[in-house]
């Protein structure tokens, strides 16, 4: 099954970058497909407009309706499909979390749209709503420019989901906020040399005593999502079990 994956955007550019690396050799064994679109394609104008004033004032541009419309027409299609996820990156959308990205790497189609200015007129996302399965989502309480670079991560946290894209699927079941971490986070890593600049290995990792190496993990899983993420802990996990 291959997972089709279209960008709308006034700057198509910064989805080149998906032709390299892990997503281009998904490209190329057929896992993914990438389309990037230029929303004035979709224009008709000389200055080829994609924004005008705020109805109702206030400062800044909003991303007229239309062209989002006949890109949605040319691109999706005119009938209702369910199975089509639309995602609006958005400051005031929903927490994008992993499970979000674990459901959508089972999806067939995605259709990012990436806006810029102070937004997209809403028309745009009620009429997608009334299509296809909508997305209105966040990564974090800051603000971007637009959408685009919220589109790359979520494309990167969904398609290493897919089955046949990561190499070895067993790493996926150890990372942070995977199903396997118990939605710790992940325990500090370490290689060779042994000894570093002054640094040691924690000599726990060199006992081959994999009681006390997995003890030692989860130990430090829970300090370390006590300390940074207490967001993350419950009642339990400030209780070493
Ligand atoms: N600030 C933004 C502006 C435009 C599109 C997405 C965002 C965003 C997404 N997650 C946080 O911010």
């Amino acid at each position: 099954m291959t997972m089709r994956l279209d960008y709308l955007s006034i700057f198509p550019a910064y989805f080149d970058v998906l032709d390299i690396s892990l997503l281009g050799k998904a490209a190329v064994n057929g896992l993914v497909e990438v389309h990037a679109h230029d929303l004035r394609d979709w224009t008709h104008d000389r200055h080829r407009t994609v924004d005008d004033t705020p109805c109702g004032g206030g400062a800044g541009m909003v991303m007229k309706p239309d062209p989002w419309g006949e890109a949605f027409d040319e691109i999706i299609g005119t009938e209702p499909d369910s199975s089509v996820h639309v995602i609006f990156p958005s400051p005031s959308g929903a927490p994008f979390t992993q499970s979000a990205a674990q459901e959508l790497s089972s999806a067939v189609r995605i259709v990012f749209c990436c806006g810029r200015y102070e937004g997209i007129d809403h028309r745009v996302i009620d009429y997608a709503r009334s299509m296809w399965t909508v997305h209105e989502v966040s990564l974090g309480d800051y603000v971007l420019n637009g959408g685009e670079v919220a589109a790359l991560a979520i494309t990167e946290a969904v398609v290493r989901l897919v089955p046949g894209f990561m190499g070895n699927p067993e790493s996926l079941a150890e990372e942070s906020f995977s199903a396997g971490q118990d939605g710790l986070l992940e325990y500090p890593l370490f290689t060779r040399p042994v000894s570093w600049r002054g640094l040691d290995v924690p000599e726990v990792l060199m006992s081959g005593h994999h009681g006390r190496i997995a003890k030692w993990r989860r130990d430090e899983s829970v300090r370390l999502t006590c300390e940074r993420r207490p967001d993350l802990t419950d009642s339990d996990f400030g209780v070493p079990h």
